[in-house]
């Protein structure tokens, strides 16, 4: 679901948030139109903008784990998790945490990844928060639900900044609602 349609209508920061995204034509790779949020990082006020907004939607759900997807959910969850009372846990690449971890493997456009987490990091019937910049296939959000539900975590929804209107031709993923705050720029070109 989109902020702009739950309870955001009309609301100018999402337009600020969009705008503070560069795009980048061609990265990594030709006919990617990558979506850079390190000039949203550098824009002080889209940047507290963006944390803000998922601050007053998750204060007050009883949220004890925020878990933030190696590389750039890093960036925005640990903010969140201060702000709302939580533990930040992070969601690594492989051979990136020490001591015993869980593993997922996933699905990318070509090949596979895989995401890691520490065993001891969460606990059965605590209630989640995932967050990363972007979605675009869903597959890394899918293997975050998966390592936190195989930890008997509940998943209460999963939050992006930036994000296709459908994922995998569904507004939730896996059954978890999703929530995002903006539409990719020249979307046509983008994925
Ligand atoms: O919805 P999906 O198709 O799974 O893609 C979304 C993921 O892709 C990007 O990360 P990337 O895999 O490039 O890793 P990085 O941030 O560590 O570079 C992005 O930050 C998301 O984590
Ligand atoms: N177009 C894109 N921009 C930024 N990160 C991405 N991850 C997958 N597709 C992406």
């Amino acid at each position: 679901m989109f902020a702009a349609e739950n309870g955001l209508k009309g609301d100018p920061r999402l337009q600020g948030i969009s705008q503070a995204i560069r795009v980048v034509p061609h990265f990594p790779k030709p006919g990617i139109m990558f979506q850079d949020i390190t000039t949203l990082l550098l824009d002080h006020k889209a940047f507290k903008d963006t944390v803000d907004i998922f601050v007053d939607r998750y204060r007050g759900m009883n949220i004890s784990v925020v878990a933030g997807v190696e590389a750039r959910g890093f960036m925005f969850g640990p903010s969140i998790a201060l702000s709302i009372g939580a533990k930040f846990v992070p969601l690594r690449k492989p051979r990136k945490l020490p001591g015993e971890v869980i593993s997922e493997a996933y699905d990318l456009e070509y090949g596979t990844d895989c995401l890691e987490m520490q065993i001891d990091a969460v606990k059965t019937g605590e209630r989640a928060l995932v967050i990363d910049d972007l979605v675009a296939t869903g597959g890394t959000l899918s293997a975050a639900i998966g390592l936190l539900e195989r930890m008997g975590a509940e998943v209460v929804e999963c939050a992006c900044v930036v994000g296709l209107r459908e994922v995998k031709g569904q507004r939730r993923l896996d059954g978890k609602p999703l929530y995002i705050l903006v539409e990719p720029r020249q979307l046509d070109e983008c994925f």
